[in-house]
């Protein structure tokens, strides 16, 4: 089904100068322009408290998507009416007298799409200023992530934008959501009986979640800092990942069906208490090399405050405790300054139930199912087959058939995940965006975490920019007889 132009909307993008609009946001507000998927009657509002020169602020964007799209993207003609649809506008978010400005510049009648490209602190005076203006009504709020630091937080931020604005009008955005080979995920389970029969503790041994970044802090140390790498990856992408393989099947693919089984998987996540905090490794880069270059550690970064004990790599063994997962290891890991930027969930298979072939194979001998969500999109299933020649016997061989998307689809462009997830808020469906109570559950099982490496007196352990992670890393999987896969 093609993708339905959504009816004219004022888009009033918060923190409009910030690294996330400039980066992404604009470049996927343009690309949807160029696939003729915003209504003409669509106006982006651009809102910021640096440039006070309205043509200057559109200039920077302009710039932004000059050095942001690919040659062959950049058209002219759109890029000019794309800049037509912009208005920028100087305010600070926190002061209510500057939103008498922002009003009067809505003139359509159509939603609003209230954005919130800034840190959380700013979600609630915005939420409460629009409100008090009375656009409350009119306007679909979008929250970037992390909600908060932690449960306490993220609590008094859900409240402060509930006063004003009912959950069927907050868009929480989790960007893996918005990734095609994240939704695939649903596809895959949900329209394949294969699968599905088969996705249960009788059958499944353990589970692997990986996203390993190249990138280092990319100068948000400010941010990054505070956060970690628990709070800015496992707590939302991780966790949203997990969710989706783990859960039952929804009764259908609206918003609360989905969401409702989501909640239940983090339910039932194991709590890490300190008695098992042994099963989380937290790590921190030093220098090393990056995709060929030399690289400074984390203590060495711009505006570094060199007594850090912030995690750039967490990894971690946990169980979801309920009939389909009982006794099957979840093993999660993500860092920055890894050795490759990949992002793929493992599952594998338990053995059969009787072995037949020759012993010193039967370690061959396990199904996996690799699914690469980026870079490289693919799904891969491992068989075991004979290896084929007189001179075999029944050797076995253990082959892939496998879906690349990009030799599958080639014709066809990938779109970047916030192009998806801005289009989702314009149609005003909720599917991709994430329940206050999902955001709630993540948070109380991530402050256990954290709680119970602090009471241990845990810091991050040293790994190489460039490597894997952290030895302890690897021995966390290890000592269960298994290893990452694909690490070398
Ligand atoms: N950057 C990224 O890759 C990602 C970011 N996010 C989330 O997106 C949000 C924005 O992040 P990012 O773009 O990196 O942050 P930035 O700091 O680069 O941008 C935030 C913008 O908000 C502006 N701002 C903050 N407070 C006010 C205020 N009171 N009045 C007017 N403007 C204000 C800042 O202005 P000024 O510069 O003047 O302070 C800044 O331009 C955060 O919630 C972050 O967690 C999520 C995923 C990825
Ligand atoms: O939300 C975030 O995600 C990015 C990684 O996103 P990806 O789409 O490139 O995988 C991460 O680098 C950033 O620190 C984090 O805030």
């Amino acid at each position: 089904m093609p993708a339905i132009i959504p009816e004219a909307v004022t888009l009033a993008l918060f923190g409009a100068q910030g690294d996330l609009a400039l980066r992404k946001l604009f470049p996927a507000l343009y690309q949807l322009d160029r696939a003729s998927l915003l209504h003409e009657g669509t106006r982006v509002l651009a809102l910021s408290r640096r440039v006070g020169d309205p043509q200057a602020h559109k200039a920077r964007i302009e710039q932004a998507l000059r050095q942001r799209l690919l040659r062959h993207e950049l058209d002219e003609r759109i890029l000019e009416r794309f800049c037509n649809r912009l208005d920028c506008l100087t305010m600070d978010f926190q002061c209510a007298t500057d939103y008498e400005a922002l009003k009067s510049k809505i003139t359509t009648q159509g939603p609003l799409i209230a954005y919130c490209a800034t840190p959380a602190k700013v979600f609630g005076a915005i939420c409460e200023h629009l409100a008090a203006h009375g656009l409350a009504e009119q306007t679909r709020i979008v929250l970037e992530k992390p909600i908060g630091h932690d449960l306490r937080s993220s609590q008094l931020i859900n409240e402060a934008v509930a006063r004003h604005f009912p959950e069927s009008q907050v868009y929480r955005i989790d960007h893996y959501l918005g990734k095609e080979t994240v939704q695939n995920l649903i596809a895959l389970r949900f329209a394949n009986s294969l699968f599905e029969t088969q996705w249960d503790q009788h059958h499944i041994s353990h589970v692997e979640i990986t996203v390993a970044e190249t990138v280092g802090i990319e100068g948000r140390w400010g941010y990054f800092d505070q956060a970690g790498q628990m709070r800015d990856m496992l707590q939302n992408h991780l966790l949203q990942l997990l969710c989706l393989i783990a859960m039952d099947p929804p009764s259908d693919l609206t918003a609360d069906s989905i969401r409702d089984e989501k909640v239940k998987v983090l339910k039932a996540l194991a709590p890490i208490t300190p008695e098992h905090a042994k099963q989380v490794i937290r790590g921190q880069y030093t220098a090393g090399f990056s995709q060929g270059k030399a690289v400074p550690g984390y203590l060495e970064e711009e505006q570094a405050n060199s007594n850090s004990t912030t995690e750039t790599f967490i990894a971690l063994r946990t169980e979801i405790r309920n009939w389909r997962w009982s006794g099957v290891p979840f093993y999660l890991r993500t860092g920055k300054r890894m050795a490759q930027k990949l992002s793929q969930i493992v599952i594998h298979f338990k053995e059969p139930p009787f072995y037949i072939f020759a012993p010193e194979q039967r370690s061959l001998i396990n199904n996996r199912l690799i699914i690469r969500l980026q870079p490289d999109e693919c799904i891969a299933l491992h068989v075991m087959t004979k290896e084929q020649g007189l001179d075999k016997g029944m050797q076995l061989r253990r082959g892939p058939l496998q879906l690349n998307f990009s030799e599958a689809y080639q014709s066809v462009r990938i779109p970047d995940a916030y192009e998806r997830l801005l289009l989702e808020v314009m149609q005003g469906n909720q599917n991709l965006f994430v329940r206050k109570d999902e955001v709630e559950y993540a948070w109380r099982w991530c402050d256990q975490l954290m709680a119970s490496c602090t009471c241990l007196g845990d810091r991050p352990k040293a790994y190489s920019a460039g490597s894997w992670g952290p030895m302890a890393s690897i021995a966390l999987i290890t000592q269960d007889g298994r290893s990452w896969y694909g690490d070398f």
